[in-house]
């Protein structure tokens, strides 16, 4: 079973060529990323479809798993080791059934514990609960409070992922909270250097080398 601690590297929406992208999170994931999610809400059909197979290969070739946002048709269309899905997007239980009893199934709890049991009552990988922080990725996200993960640590088997304007500055506060993976986009993509973007949260971490 996958080990889900550490930095999880969450990609932008851009149109970028699939091979400048997989570039970019080769770069995230030799700083340190450790879970990757291809999540782009922008994009058609076909660049989706082609950045997503460009990030497997990059993420298997580490030896990083690739989730697929929202997507669960996409993610097993290419072989992906996982989905992860919203309030709004399908059953985590068909999703379980469709990728196997090995996928990674994220699902997300905003700032709510009763989902969060719920979910893993379903038979979820991880549950992510935020936003934390004011996200210029999702300005208008529900807002999470910090004792929401202490919880989560002390009443749930499965992992906890804190999503949500996380920085290297406010990221060690969630995971002395409970948060066992800190899910980053604008932190690591919007620096000049990624791999060092990357290295400064897994550094957080207590097992955070990079590879
Ligand atoms: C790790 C992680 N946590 C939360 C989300 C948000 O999922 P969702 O609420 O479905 O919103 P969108 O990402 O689809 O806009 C996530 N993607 N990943
Ligand atoms: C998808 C999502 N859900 C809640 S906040 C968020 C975006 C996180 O991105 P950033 O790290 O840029 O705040
Ligand atoms: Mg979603």
């Amino acid at each position: 079973m996958t080990h889900l601690d550490g930095l999880y590297l969450i990609t932008p929406d851009t149109a970028a060529p699939h091979d400048a992208l997989a570039e970019q999170v080769a770069r995230a994931i030799s700083g340190g990323a450790r879970l990757v999610q291809y999540r782009n809400k922008g994009a058609g059909r076909q660049l989706r479809r082609d950045q997503a197979i460009a990030l497997l290969g990059v993420c298997r070739a580490a030896g990083v798993p690739l989730v697929i946002n929202d997507d669960v048709v996409l993610a097993a269309e290419i072989g992906a080791d996982g989905v992860h899905l919203g309030r709004d997007d399908g059953d985590p239980v068909a999703a379980r059934r469709r990728l196997g009893a090995d996928a990674i199934i994220g699902v997300s709890c905003y700032d709510d514990m009763d989902l969060a049991q719920a979910a893993e009552r379903t038979g979820a990988s991880y549950v992510a609960f935020g936003s934390f922080f004011p996200s210029a990725t999702k300005p208008h996200a529900v807002r999470a409070s910090l004792g929401l993960l202490s919880t989560a640590r002390d009443s749930l088997r499965i992992p906890a992922v804190a999503i949500g304007g996380i920085t290297p500055q406010n990221g060690g506060l969630l995971i002395a909270a409970g948060a066992r993976m800190l899910a980053v986009v604008t932190g690591v993509f919007a620096q000049p250097d990624l791999a060092a973007a990357a290295r400064a949260y897994a550094s957080l971490f207590v097992d955070g080398d990079p590879r």
